[in-house]
């Protein structure tokens, strides 16, 4: 192909993705119209927190930037803090990521916005914030959205609170986004879930898990149900094992409070791998309508045994003495919000089983880590062992076992969005049958250059503004999250499951590798994915053991 014909492809993706936005904007300008309301208020419980600097300001920035939120709309910080808006901006400062020629728009976009302190139990402050509301938007029908970027522990009183005084008047809508972790348990999930329901309509919550929101997730559903090659194969017939791993390399960083009563497995497992898993393993589908969609996750999350206390390997990180980083040195323990003799997981692997037709026997592994050597979140379809032994005695390259890899399909959620398909071909220019794996890869920096992927919380937000929910968590979904981790959270907590220590940096536990491959997962340790963008940027590959694991 000729560069020239090449841009011209690469050009015509672009133009695809602008024309989507596109359509996507007059959306949300005519629904802004289309009821007869045309403002909205988006509220921010929460407004002088962490998630609120780091994601809520800075993603309402770039919607705004991008022409995505509704002519009209007003933004309203609300917290205990007797603070400014111009404090909120000052903290998200470094989140916003405002380029020079957006400085008037980023001005214009700050006007928008106001704060109001007040304490998250009493009437009286939210009927205050009513009455500021009426007054900044003029409008008592506005269509409301409130963000609950707050600590589960006051979910209960500031949602009964907003609802007795905070509804805007027909014919404006409200819609409720509450942030996880949606309880600590079965029960405590439930009970919040019926606190909820007696002042809310399920329409009226958006229960947010962000890894919804991304890229590579969103797209397993195209790939598994528009590709007939894959459709066929995907099930227990062709499949081996499925891996879902979610890697970062920082520790708690200050966190530790929060992290310290919930662990891995609650704030990452039971939810965005949880979220994955049902999507990789549901059945099609009867059309890409929210309900239909969430209707399978939940079918095939009913089909999931509570995991075993033998299906589980926890570990905790202790700091890398011999680290020159000051973070690394750091152990979990060290963290200041965390007691001195907590047993806490930082790290999880556990096994579950979906038993239904497609899927009976095969091992779908959910690893998850903190403090790890490397920040990755990926998904990998491991196919069976090619039958046959056509090419037992052929030269396979460094395997010590002589034997042929595995197919296996990667999607690597972050970073570096790719998808790649491991599989093994002709050892290029040699003689007879030599073999080595190789791949065909789509790595999104490569094949779509210039294209934008919007944020997480980007698409989630304006899923909100637009009513859809179909990257929303159901209550039903929650509850079987929350009953398939349950009886060995309760073992956990009880301590009856020893917690390995690892190190600050490390690949992970051992201990897990080995019920990985216990359970049919093959960890080869022979092939090298060669991330073509890192590489061009810091000539390095990606280690072949690092690949695996
Ligand atoms: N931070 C993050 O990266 C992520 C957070 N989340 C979730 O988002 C929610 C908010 O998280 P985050 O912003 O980190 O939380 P923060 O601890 O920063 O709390 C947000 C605000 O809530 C108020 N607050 C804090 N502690 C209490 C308390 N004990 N009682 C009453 N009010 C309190 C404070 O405001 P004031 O004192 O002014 O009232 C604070 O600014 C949580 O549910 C969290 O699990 C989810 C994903 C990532
Ligand atoms: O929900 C959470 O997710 C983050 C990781 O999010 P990512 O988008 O950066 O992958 C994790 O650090 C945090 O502990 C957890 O609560």
């Amino acid at each position: 192909m000729t560069a020239n014909k090449s841009h011209t492809i690469v050009e015509s993706v672009i133009e695809k993705v602008d024309c989507i936005y596109e359509r996507l904007r007059d959306q949300v300008i005519r629904m802004g119209t289309s009821t007869g309301s045309e403002s909205h208020i988006f509220f921010v419980f929460g407004a002088s927190g962490d998630l609120a600097k780091k994601k809520i300001y800075p993603t309402l920035w770039w919607l705004y930037r991008d022409g995505f939120i509704p002519e009209g709309t007003h933004f309203i910080g609300y917290a205990r803090s007797q603070i400014t808006t111009e404090k909120i901006f000052e903290n998200a400062a470094k989140y916003m990521k405002v380029k020079d020629n957006e400085r008037d728009l980023y001005e214009k976009f700050v006007k928008l916005n106001s704060y109001v302190a007040g304490s998250y139990d009493k009437d009286e402050d939210f009927k205050h914030l009513t009455n500021e509301a009426n007054q900044i938007s003029n409008q008592e029908s506005a269509h409301r959205l409130f963000y609950l970027a707050l600590p589960p522990s006051v979910y209960g009183s500031v949602s009964e609170l907003i609802s007795k005084h905070c509804r805007p008047k027909s014919p404006g809508w409200m819609r409720l986004i509450v942030e996880k972790p949606f309880g600590k348990d079965l029960e405590s999930s439930n009970k919040l879930s019926e606190h909820l329901n007696k002042f809310y309509t399920e329409e009226e919550i958006y229960r947010i898990d962000h890894y919804l929101g991304k890229e590579m997730v969103q797209n397993i559903i195209v790939l598994r149900f528009s590709n007939q090659i894959l459709s066929r194969v995907w099930n227990r017939d062709s499949i081996a094992a499925v891996n879902i791993i979610f890697k970062e390399d920082i520790g708690t960083q200050g966190r530790g409070g929060y992290f310290d009563e919930f662990g891995i497995i609650r704030d990452v497992i039971q939810n965005h791998l949880m979220q994955i898993l049902s999507i990789v393993a549901m059945e099609k589908p009867r059309s890409t309508k929210g309900e239909d969609i969430r209707d399978e996750k939940v079918k095939v999350l009913r089909c999931i045994a509570p995991i075993k206390p033998e299906d589980v390997v926890i570990g905790q990180y202790t700091g890398d003495k011999n680290s020159k980083d000051p973070e690394r040195q750091q152990g979990y323990l060290d963290d200041k919000g965390v007691p001195k003799d907590s047993t806490t997981p930082t790290f999880a692997q556990v096994v579950i089983f979906i038993n239904n037709e497609r899927w009976a026997g095969v091992p779908f592994i959910l690893r998850a880590g903190k403090a790890l050597n490397e920040k990755k979140a990926e998904i990998r379809i491991q196919f069976r062992s090619t039958p046959g032994g056509m090419f037992d005695d052929d030269n396979h390259g460094s395997d010590p076992n002589g034997k042929l890899a595995r197919d296996e399909l990667v999607i690597r959620v972050q970073p570096n969005e790719a998808i790649y398909l491991k599989l093994n071909t002709k050892r290029p220019g040699e003689m007879g049958f030599s073999i080595e794996e190789t791949e065909l890869d789509l790595t999104y920096g490569n094949r779509y250059k210039g294209v934008k992927l919007p944020d997480a919380y980007e698409r989630l937000i304006l899923d909100v503004f637009m009513g859809s929910k179909i990257n929303f968590v159901r209550s039903d979904e929650l509850e079987q999250a929350w009953r398939i981790v349950d009886p060995i959270l309760e073992e956990i907590d009880k301590k009856k499951i020893p917690v390995i220590p690892y190190t600050f940096g490390s690949n992970g536990l051992n201990e897990a590798f080995d019920a990985a491959r216990k359970h049919g997962y093959i960890f080869r340790g022979t092939y090298v994915w060669k991330d073509e963008r890192s590489s061009s940027e810091t000539n390095k590959e990606v280690t072949k053991a690092e690949d695996k694991k």
